[in-house]
């Protein structure tokens, strides 16, 4: 746990940075800074690991003053990750990782066998580790930068931005790992970004600082999203927040409607009767898994049997079963299922990708008031 208690710092030429920031990072979770530029995000992490010293207030790491510990000590503890990565460039990948098991007394050999296992941990080919950082990609150096931070088995981690130098699909990516990784590692990480998408994808709780380095809101993403408490969170937070709230309500409550669904291969005359009262049904392979749509109006243009090729794309898919983080579909998923389904039902399926059954925009309405009505959407 890191306890922030009425942190300040001023920098000598009079800028206050952070003031009188009051807040807990919990223990095996993700906090996440995020707020404009030159809001204090950065200060205040790096006064976590006495990179940057607090004027007043106090910092506990695991219950202990950390103006108590030394520095170099306190650091071994705390793994740091940044922008660019900043990894030394004239040692290969292996040495990057391996560089503070080996200043903190493993053998070479065992560093070296722990970088490597590293590499795989951050989801990276063991050949790499042979290369020089600019022999990779910016995705890849960021992955060396996470698997260097581990490298010490660090309880804590604190992330500067890590993500931001690279574009958004491979953003996209990292972030995913990150969780994937979180979700092994339970470690205590206290993460610095300027974008708020990232903020809720991967905070468990989100600090909203605003410039001044005042603290203006600390709350899980659902209630940040739910309940802003003044107009700066809410224009920060931005467009869309309710919809984009309704990813952190699970839909394993939404009631599944029929779907009508089609083998392929089946007779197109034979398809016309399969039709659902509104013309459309679903076209599946021989693993019950959805191919695409037809309309009667499809059908019409067709004869023989329906194949594969020229039928309606179907939207995205709503997955009902649990992902390996313990997490089925979220109402948003279930919902942007239904509106982009060409029938207006969204597919759900199943881990193995087979049709399961349908979902309408209504039933994710009527399961969101549900939420509501107990609670679990802040008001
Ligand atoms: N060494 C310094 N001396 C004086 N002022 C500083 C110093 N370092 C940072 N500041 C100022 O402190 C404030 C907070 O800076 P900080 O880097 O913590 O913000 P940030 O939220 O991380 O910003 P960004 O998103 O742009 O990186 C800014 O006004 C910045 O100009």
């Amino acid at each position: 746990m890191i306890e922030f208690q009425a942190v300040s710092k001023r920098y000598p030429d009079g800028t206050v940075a952070v003031d009188e920031l009051t807040l807990t990072a919990e223990d095996g979770r993700v906090t996440v800074l995020v707020g404009p530029s030159g809001c204090g995000k950065t200060t205040s992490l790096r006064m976590i690991n006495r990179m940057i010293e607090a004027t007043s207030g106090t910092i506990r790491l695991m219950g202990e003053d950390i103006r108590e510990k030394d520095p170099a000590l306190l650091r071994r503890g705390i793994g740091y990750v940044i922008q660019h990565a900043g990894l030394f460039p004239h040692r290969t990948v292996i040495d990057n990782i391996a560089t503070v098991p080996v200043l903190t007394g493993a053998t070479r050999r065992a560093a070296r066998k722990r970088a490597e296992d590293l590499l795989t941990t951050v989801g990276l080919p063991a050949e790499l580790g042979r290369r020089y950082p600019k022999q990779l990609s910016g995705g890849q150096q960021q992955r060396v930068g996470v698997a260097r931070a581990l490298a010490a088995d660090p309880p804590v981690l604190l992330m500067d931005e890590p993500f931001s130098a690279v574009d958004p699909i491979v953003r996209e990516d990292l972030q995913d790992e990150l969780l994937r990784l979180q979700s092994e590692l339970g470690k205590t990480i206290v993460f610095v970004t300027h974008d708020i998408d990232e903020a809720v994808k991967l905070g468990d709780k989100v600090a909203v600082m605003r410039v001044g380095g005042r603290l203006a809101q600390f709350d899980t993403p659902a209630a940040l999203l739910a309940a802003p408490v003044d107009d700066f969170v809410s224009s920060f937070v931005g467009r869309d927040r309710g919809y984009r709230g309704l990813g952190f309500l699970d839909a394993a409550e939404i009631p599944l409607g029929p779907v009508s669904t089609v083998p392929v291969g089946t007779a197109v005359a034979e398809a016309r009767g399969m039709l659902s009262q509104a013309g459309w049904a679903v076209v599946v392979d021989g693993e019950n898994r959805p191919l695409g749509w037809v309309s009667a109006d499809l059908l019409a243009t067709m004869d023989g049997e329906i194949g594969p090729d020229g039928l309606v794309s179907g939207g995205s898919l709503y997955e009902v079963d649990s992902d390996s983080a313990g997490t089925a579909g979220s109402l948003r998923n279930a919902l942007d299922a239904a509106l982009s389904s060409p029938s207006a039902w969204g597919i759900a399926v199943d881990k193995s990708g087979a049709v399961v059954g349908g979902v309408d925009a209504a039933s994710v309405i009527d399961a969101l008031a549900k939420a509501r009505r107990s609670g679990e959407v802040p008001t």
